[in-house]
Order: C-alpha cells, then structure tokens, then sequence
C-alpha cells in the first residue's frame, strides 16, 4: 500500500505516523510538504496530528487553507483514501472534508493518556479487520477534541453509520457529543479521528491495537 503523509509547520506526529505506516505495510511513505499542490499516485493520504501553525485561529483552521489541502480535496474527490488523526481530523473538518467541528475539551484542559474505543461500524475501509463492537486501547493527546455537529448533521451521520469510533462507555476524555471519536464521509473514503492508533503498533508501545486500522485498508486494497 503507497501512502503519502502531509507536513505542515508546527504538525508533530508525522514521524510516528511514518513509522507506523511503513512498519505496518512494508512501505516507506512519501512525505508532502504544505506548499505543494501536488500529490503523488498513493492509495491512502494520512494528515497527521501536532498543532499546525501553532492552533491559531482554531485548531486546523490554516492548514485547511494551504495549498496542499487543494490537493487533498480534489485527491479524496477521486476516491483515494484519505485518514486524518487529530490535528489531522481537525484540519479536514476545517477544510470541509467531513463534517461538525471539534471544539476545546469540555474540561478546558489538554487530555494526553489512553482510552478505551468501540468500533461501531466495520463495515468501513478503515474498520473492517475489526470485530463488531470491538473494544480496544488507543492513546488520546488533545485539548480540541470535543466533536460536535448540529442535530441535522448528527442524525444523518448517525443514519448513514458514518460514526466508525466511539468512545466506549466511561472512556470519553473530552465531551463529544454521541462519544464520537472517529467518522467517514458520505463516501467512506474519508475517515478522521481523534485518538492516535499510529502510537500503538508494536510491542515496543505498549500494544499493538492500532495495526486493525492500516490492516483494514491494506485488505480493502488487496481486496
Ligand atoms: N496531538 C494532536 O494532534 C493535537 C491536536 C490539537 N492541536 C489539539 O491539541 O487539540
């Protein structure tokens, strides 16, 4: 699986996504720095998580605006696969790729620790190595991960199971509404989540739960 993951100043995650992605699928990644408008031939673009200029404005808001994202869009429009985690998932909410925002954590302060995830729909590019229901552990590190979306937008994402992540029951470090930790598009091509399943691939962190997600779009690609 070809893979290409974006850089923007201030994104601090990109090296363990690097990483996790050429760990997992025996591929070195491309990397795709934020002035660029073109981005090679690849099968998944990863947006990683850090603070993209610095989260001023709102988290993501400028990096949404970059020319790299043009690319993105038009990329994600093709049917590529597109993943985003955390300052990933915000950047591609802000750039309209998926839909409601995440707000500052309902507690006001930056949650960096692990919590529990259920994969509601497996039925998803990025979730169908996991078991319906599957409970497992993913590391969260964010002070703007409180997803939202207006009742509209929730009944539709809700209907549609575009809710791939939820927190699971006691586990949600931030307030978001319906426990949302990680959503698709429409399409299914799009998926952003906040916690980090890049940080738990190998034994060496401490787990190796993560791997289900990369492992679900390898599958997807071999068919
Ligand atoms: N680890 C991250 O990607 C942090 C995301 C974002 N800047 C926040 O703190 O909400």
């Amino acid at each position: 699986m070809k893979s290409a993951v974006i850089l923007c100043p201030g994104l601090n995650r990109d090296r363990d996504m690097l990483h996790a992605l050429e760990l997992v699928t025996g591929v070195k990644p491309v990397t795709v720095w934020h002035t660029e408008t073109k981005i090679p031939d690849v099968d998944l673009i990863v947006v990683p998580g850090g603070f993209s200029y610095g989260d001023y404005l709102r988290a993501g808001a400028i990096a949404a605006r970059s020319p790299v994202l043009r690319a993105v869009i038009d990329k994600a429009a093709s049917g590529v696969y597109v993943l985003g985690v955390c300052n990933g998932f915000q950047i591609l909410t802000e750039a309209g790729l998926l839909p409601g925002a995440l707000m500052r954590n309902a507690h006001l302060k930056f949650v960096c620790r692990e919590v529990k995830l259920e994969t509601v729909n497996t039925r998803t590019a990025f979730s169908n190595r996991f078991d319906a229901g599957q409970v497992w552990r993913c590391p969260v590190a964010h002070h703007d991960g409180n997803y939202f979306a207006d009742a509209e937008t929730l009944k539709a994402i809700e209907d549609n199971g575009q809710v791939v992540f939820r927190y699971a029951e006691g586990s949600n470090p931030n307030g978001s509404i319906h426990d949302i930790a990680g959503i698709v598009n429409a399409r299914g091509n799009v998926l952003g989540m906040m916690p980090h399943p890049e940080n738990l691939v190998e034994p060496l962190q401490g787990g190796t739960d993560g791997r289900l997600l990369f492992e679900s779009l390898m599958g997807e690609l071999v068919g």
